[in-house]
């Protein structure tokens, strides 16, 4: 993705997190793996900025992820238009239950539609719910059973929901983007095409800055 911006970039020392901030008027951190980490990360970044007197315009999640088939091949590029926590929430006898229907919480964010449309009329990104997961998912079962309950998803990573829970927070928009690098489903390492993921995702990347900056302008 850091290969999207070519012009040199300036280290923006801040605790616990490595940010970079580019010529392009684009700041890149590096948030971890992990839902946590991920909102950690991006947390420390918005209060950064807000404490100095610069507050962010958008916040963007990218990475590869695993895509369900037949909706997101893999080297495909989809844009969340919902950033679904998949996991969290309880057990029951009767199934899961999300932290929402516990009566707490929010299990989903979602990005400004324009910018949606923006970004996936730009980079070809197919425009789907991203579920968030703390396990990969391994199983063909698991694949199923995620189906089931959100029909909607063409992507699973782990990041994005931790990213726009920081976002929230800040009142800033978030936008998620995953470059699918295996199907979701049972556990094949050899199937996995991580080159190909992250060469579509900076592809991607190319084309996002003028979408973001024509939706800042015409669209907030
Ligand atoms: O070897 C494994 O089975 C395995 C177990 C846990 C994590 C990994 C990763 O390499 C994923 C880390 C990284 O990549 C994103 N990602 C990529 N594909 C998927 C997926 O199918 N489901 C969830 N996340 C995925 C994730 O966002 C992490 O940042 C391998």
């Amino acid at each position: 993705m850091a290969r999207a911006f070519p012009q040199a970039g300036e280290e923006v020392r801040l605790p616990g997190v490595r940010l970079v901030r580019t010529g392009a008027g684009y700041d890149l951190l590096a948030a971890g793996v992990g839902p946590a980490l991920a909102a950690a990360s991006t947390a420390t970044a918005l209060t950064a900025a807000a404490l100095d007197g610069s507050p962010y315009d958008v916040v963007v999640s990218a990475g590869i992820g695993g895509g369900f088939q037949p909706g997101a091949p893999v080297g495909s590029l989809v844009v969340a238009d919902a950033i679904t926590v998949a996991d969290l929430g309880a057990e029951t006898a009767d199934g899961f239950l999300p932290v929402t229907e516990l009566g707490f919480g929010t299990v989903t964010h979602r990005p400004p539609i324009s910018l949606v449309r923006g970004v996936s009329e730009a980079t070809g990104a197919r425009p789907g719910t991203v579920l968030t997961v703390s396990t990969v998912t391994g199983t063909a079962a698991r694949a199923a059973e995620l189906r089931a309950r959100h029909p909607q998803a063409l992507a699973e990573g782990m990041e994005g929901f931790g990213v726009a829970e920081a976002a929230a927070a800040h009142g800033v928009p978030v936008l998620e983007i995953r470059a699918v690098s295996n199907p979701v489903g049972p556990r094949d390492r050899a199937a996995w095409r991580i080159g190909d993921a992250l060469a579509a995702l900076t592809e991607g990347f190319g084309k996002l800055a003028p979408a973001l900056e024509s939706w800042n302008t015409h669209d907030q």
